[in-house]
């Protein structure tokens, strides 16, 4: 990583050098920043985090290049960078998704300062990334599908991604802005890491696991290898002329 790192601090070579890290002091708090070299809001969450390793000595920094070290993201679920995760030894703390300063400031700060006062919680007891507010839970299968519809007709070209098309959370959302963009595609974008139920309902409505997702003219067109795919054969140019 570019920032100088304080000695606390570990750039993760594998999963092993991971695991030989953790060893060395089993009540030692962890912090795992999981983070891609390509991803803006990790340039500025890296730096936080090296203000906090050199506030807290004891604290231990992992640094984790999330898609060279895939094996270790998969190991924490991490959907998105950048992503941190909080252990003692190996019991999780915390989880915290996106370029929180606040929230892992606190998190770090409540950790290491009082490690008596620690709770370990499971994987599951751990909140979601971003709690479902009110509106989310009342609105009814009828009115989401009414708004998944408008969100995919707000433009011609609507990209499902994670992130925006400036700061994208994961490889495969940024590397379609750069086809669309190679193409001189003008769209619009939604962020599904804002929004759970756009998140399910899409996947659900287009009947397609994962994102990006192209839409054009209100119809789903493809994820990633189906849009570099049609680029490639001319097909993109064609539905959008
Ligand atoms: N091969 C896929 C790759 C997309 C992919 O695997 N996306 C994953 C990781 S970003 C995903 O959206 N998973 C479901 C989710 O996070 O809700 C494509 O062509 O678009």
């Amino acid at each position: 990583m570019a920032s100088a790192a304080a000695s606390n601090t570990v750039e993760v070579t594998s999963p092993e050098h991971f695991q030989q890290q953790l060893a060395v002091d089993l009540q030692r708090i962890s912090l795992i920043n999981f983070w891609a070299p390509w991803a803006e809001p990790c340039k500025q969450m890296n730096e936080v985090v090296l203000e906090l390793a050199k506030r807290h000595p004891q604290l231990l920094v992992l640094n984790v290049d999330a898609e060279s070290q895939a094996d270790i993201s998969e190991s924490f679920e991490i959907e998105a960078v950048p992503s941190f995760i909080i252990l003692q030894g190996h019991t999780l703390l915390g989880k915290i998704a996106g370029a929180d300063a606040t929230a892992l400031t606190e998190a770090i700060s409540k950790h290491v300062r009082t490690p008596s006062s620690v709770n370990p919680q499971s994987h599951t007891d751990l909140a979601p990334a971003a709690a479902p507010d009110v509106a989310e839970k009342t609105e009814s299968q009828e009115e989401l599908a009414r708004r998944l519809h408008a969100l995919m007709q707000q433009s011609k070209v609507v990209l499902f991604m994670k992130g925006s098309p400036d700061a994208p959370r994961c490889g495969f959302s940024r590397r379609i802005v750069g086809l669309l963009k190679d193409q001189g595609v003008e769209f619009s974008h939604f962020d599904i890491l804002s929004d759970e139920s756009v998140r399910a309902g899409l996947k659900v409505l287009n009947d397609w696991p994962t994102f990006p997702q192209l839409i054009v003219s209100g119809e789903f067109v493809g994820g990633l290898d189906i849009v570099q795919e049609m680029v490639e054969n001319g097909e993109l140019k064609e539905i959008l002329e």
